[in-house]
């Protein structure tokens, strides 16, 4: 993105998800004085200054009026509070919610206007490796969604899907899922801790492990299952560990354990939604 084509963004809430889309747009060229963002706690205000030059406002401003897009970056719980001041200044903006769970009817209600994308990204977008399920609503046209594209693109890849609710699945996959692949992480660091490697050993054989299985499935052309297959000798080790998991149903328990963060997705819609 260029300076001249570089769209201005509000950012409501400059904490983790905010600072990983604002890394990625500085990354791609936008300039740090098109960025503006709301952010009330000190503390994350001086990392934002420390981090990426912005200096944050403590509170909604008539600075918001003018945005090309506002991004909502705030916890489900204070989007609601945090929309009220902010609504007056936006009305023309389009905007995007990261917020888990909480739906386009509701932010449409507090924001006064349709023109609203939800996505669900994932903390692998601090380094660029991220991954971001998109719906818009109909009222988003597609010069709109180009800029959802551009701004989002830029921690990683992403893709739309056509009704809302699917989002509670995506954030159930890959919104949660690097919290899954850090406690399989943690359990094989253990696991070699255990067998008498050190704990610095263990966890690089891990994180390697992950990073290039994750890799060859991304570039091959077979189903896990056939890649899994061929690691796996007839009476070897591997059959040896998968045959344990099997039996003691690691698959199905992961698969409960999805349903539980779709679940919750769900209740937070309807907890902080009103
Ligand atoms: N952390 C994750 O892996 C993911 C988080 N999300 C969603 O992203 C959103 C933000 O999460 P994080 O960045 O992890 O949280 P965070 O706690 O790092 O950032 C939220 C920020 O909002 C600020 N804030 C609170 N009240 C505010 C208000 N009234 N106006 C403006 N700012 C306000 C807080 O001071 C805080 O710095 C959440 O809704 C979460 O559901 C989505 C996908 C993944
Ligand atoms: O745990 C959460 O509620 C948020 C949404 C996905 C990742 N973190």
């Amino acid at each position: 993105m260029n300076q001249t084509s570089s769209p201005r963004i509000a950012f409501i809430g400059g904490g983790n998800m905010a600072s990983a889309i604002i890394g990625g747009l500085i990354g791609r060229g936008v300039p740090v004085d098109h960025i503006t963002v709301v952010e009330p706690f000190e503390a994350a205000r001086a990392a934002l200054q420390t981090k990426f030059g912005i200096t944050a406002l403590h509170t909604a401003s008539a600075a918001l009026a003018g945005q090309d897009l506002v991004v909502w970056a705030v916890k489900p719980q204070s989007f609601k509070d945090a929309a009220t001041p902010v609504a007056a200044h936006t009305a023309q903006a389009l905007h995007l919610s990261v917020a888990a769970g909480i739906t386009t009817d509701s932010i449409a209600q507090w924001l006064g206007t349709p023109r609203i994308v939800r996505a669900m990204p994932n903390t692998p977008a601090l380094v660029g490796k991220g991954m971001t399920g998109l719906f818009a609503r109909p009222e988003v046209n597609a010069q709109g969604q180009a800029l959802i594209e551009r701004v989002i693109g830029s921690t990683g890849q992403f893709l739309w899907v056509d009704a809302e609710d699917k989002l509670d699945a995506v954030t159930a996959m890959s919104g949660s899922g690097p919290a899954y692949v850090f406690l399989f992480l943690e359990a094989m660091t253990q696991a070699g801790v255990d067998m008498g490697l050190t704990a610095d050993q263990s966890y690089q054989l891990a994180v390697a492990t992950f990073q290039g299985a994750t890799e060859l499935a991304a570039r091959s052309d077979e189903s896990a299952s056939v890649l899994r297959e061929r690691v796996t000798s007839k009476g070897g080790t591997t059959y040896a560990a998968i045959t344990h998991m099997q039996q003691t149903e690691l698959p199905q328990h992961f698969i409960a354990a999805l349903r539980k963060a779709e679940a919750r997705a769900k209740e937070l819609a309807a907890e902080f939604g009103k």
